[in-house]
């Protein structure tokens, strides 16, 4: 109460001061800056040095001026020496400063990325499908190198700064008591706008480096999405967004510099008019013979130095707001919990197949949006279970999680009796090869993206498994065979040429449970006989799940699930579903007619 009524602004300033946030950035900084504590300490024995090489070079000046007004030869001599002690050691500290302040801010943000990325890496899928790669890439691009403020020089500074000032104001205070108190009186002025300079700057940078996050955004989806753009002959309206943009950017970047033109012309005029009052007072002083000659050079070599802090404080502290705002948008990636403390590698499996075991699992995406709902399903190891029904039933969500991609908020999974949680993800996704319903390929050599399959692939065993996936003799029609570049995600290869590449690399893999989701959607059917063969001697002894549309390729299966709405509604062998009737029939029916239409339609 009593606080509230002799500081009635306390709240405000608790939240101008931003003492939370500097705290939540210093907490993150500090483990990589103690890494860096030998270069730091290095750095503060240069700032005490650099201090007092300051007073020593003012009191050079003076002496010297003293010496030769007074033309005494012998302190002339004597001071020469001594001048040129001072001119090495600034010289040596100046360079041992540059080289240590480099190690320290470029080592710092190293390890700061490095610890980035290993998170990002680590983070669960649901994490990605609410982020945007570009914001993501923005992080590493800007907001870590914008950290500067917080680390480094300006760090340094912002200790430096208040130690030098003063410093400086009990040398002076010895020199003329009055001529000092003068030169302080400018702090209070200084130190609040310093502050108020510091909190506009703050607001402007959040937006700026919001907006930078957004323009990554719009370049990556452009260029990811190049072929829409260009077929919906958006380039215009790209066009339009990105220029809007930048200008929006190029207009909060000039009101940053407006700000800091207006803040340090403020700052050169209260110098300017202390400096010169200073000197007129030093003047008056010295025609008094009040002081020497050479006092009043030193007074005025050092009194910037008492201006110069609250001014350079202040423009420290703006650096140090938008460092924090920068490392705010960071820190927001890095509190999200991660799926396990290590990063997933490669394990080796010694079994040939394992049992899956669905029991009443239920998952939604979103909260109160069910997906799939109280799924019961047993596997045998070494056998192959087809699942389908109509697009949005939920059997891909079934693949992501048995994979460990998200975790079901019902029920349970097991792998070989053994709940999925209980292996690591290094077990438990070393333990399945999966081509998904989209192929990604890497840019790179067809070697390079085969070689991904597991450590240690022999090139024998690519020819081998690009064989079974029909794609061998397509490779050796490349310029380079297995050394061909593929251009970035594959793009120089057909659909159907990178779906069985995917499949090449599923087999490379040679683990024990193989999860195909619509992988050879994208083939003609000779093509897709012509691997059915090498598919069928994959599926040997390993646990399959495949989901298909085409039900032609799924007829063999020991078990076929036909699911709908996120419920498995039929279950059985082909022969036994078809003499159920049901979705299974209607859907078998309708593709029967379909064949038969394009087979008259091709006669
Ligand atoms: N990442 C996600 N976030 C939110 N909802 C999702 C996500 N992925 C899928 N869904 C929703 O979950 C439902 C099931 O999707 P799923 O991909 O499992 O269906 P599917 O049976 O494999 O369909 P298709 O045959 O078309 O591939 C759909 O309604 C879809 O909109």
């Amino acid at each position: 109460m009593l606080k509230q009524i002799f500081f009635p602004f306390m709240h405000d300033i608790k939240q101008y001061v931003y003492i939370k946030d500097i705290k939540k950035v210093y907490s993150l900084l500090l483990p990589f800056m103690l890494k860096e504590r030998k270069s730091y300490l290095i750095m503060l024995v240069l700032l005490g040095l650099d201090i007092a090489l300051t007073i020593a070079f003012a009191w050079f000046f003076g002496s010297m001026t003293d010496a030769a007004v007074q033309s005494d030869f012998e302190k002339l001599k004597q001071l020469v020496p001594i001048g040129i002690i001072l001119v090495v050691l600034s010289i040596s500290s100046n360079f041992l400063d540059i080289l240590m302040e480099t190690k320290t801010r470029t080592g710092l943000k190293r390890d700061l990325k490095n610890h980035l990325f290993h998170h990002i890496l680590r983070l669960p899928t649901s994490k990605y499908s609410t982020s945007r790669s570009g914001d993501l890439l923005s992080h590493f691009s800007n907001d870590i190198h914008s950290v500067d403020g917080l680390i480094g020089r300006s760090l340094i500074n912002l200790i430096r700064l208040p130690i030098i000032y003063i410093a400086v104001f009990i040398y002076l205070v010895n020199i003329n008591w009055e001529l000092s108190l003068f030169s302080i009186a400018v702090a209070p002025i200084a130190l609040v706008a310093g502050a108020l300079f510091g909190w506009l700057l703050r607001n402007n940078s959040r937006l700026i480096h919001h907006l930078i996050g957004s323009i990554s955004n719009l370049l990556t989806e452009t260029l990811q999405g190049l072929p829409v753009i260009r077929s919906f002959t958006l380039e215009k309206q790209v066009y339009m967004d990105y220029k809007k943009k930048n200008q929006k950017l190029y207009e909060l970047e000039m009101q940053n510099a407006k700000l800091q033109g207006w803040f340090s012309s403020g700052g050169q005029l209260v110098s300017s008019i202390t400096y010169l009052v200073s000197l007129c007072l030093g003047a008056y002083y010295v025609s008094h013979n009040i002081i020497s000659v050479g006092a009043l050079l030193t007074f005025v070599n050092l009194v910037h130095h008492l201006v110069n802090p609250l001014t350079g404080l202040a423009g420290q502290w703006a650096g140090f707001q938008w460092s924090v705002s920068a490392l705010e948008r960071v820190i927001n990636v890095l509190d999200a919990p991660t799926d396990s403390t290590a990063l997933p590698t490669h394990f080796p499996i010694k079994e040939r197949s394992a049992g899956i075991e669905f029991k009443g699992v239920s998952f939604c995406y979103e909260k109160d949006k069910l997906v799939l709902e109280n799924i019961d399903l047993q596997i045998p190891p070494g056998k192959m279970v087809a699942i389908v029904g109509p697009s949005g039933a939920g059997k891909s969500t079934l693949l992501n999680l048995l994979q460990g991609f998200y975790l079901a908020q019902k029920g349970t999974i097991l792998l070989n009796g053994k709940a999925k949680d209980d292996y690591t993800l290094s077990e438990l996704r070393s333990m399945i090869a999966h081509v998904p319903q989209e192929t990604f390929l890497f840019a790179g050599t067809v070697k390079d993206n085969l070689s991904l399959a597991r450590p240690g692939v022999t090139e024998k065993e690519m020819i081998k498994a690009a064989k079974s996936a029909d794609i061998y003799n397509f490779i050796m029609t490349l310029p380079e065979g297995f050394d061909t570049e593929i251009g970035e995600r594959g793009i120089k290869l057909s659909g159907g040429q990178k779906q069985r590449i995917a499949i090449a690399r599923a087999i490379l893999k040679d683990a024990p449970i193989l999860l195909l989701d619509e992988a050879t959607s994208a083939l003609d059917s000779k093509t897709e006989s012509n691997i059915k063969n090498a598919l069928d001697l994959l599926k040997e002894g390993r646990t399959t799940i495949i989901i298909a549309h085409r039900l032609s390729t799924i007829k063999k299966a020991d078990l076929i699930v036909v699911m709908d709405e996120g419920r498995i509604i039929q279950m059985g062998r082909h022969a036994e579903l078809l003499l159920q009737g049901g979705l299974y029939k209607q859907l078998n029916d309708m593709q029967f007619f379909e064949e038969k239409k394009a087979e008259v339609l091709n006669a």
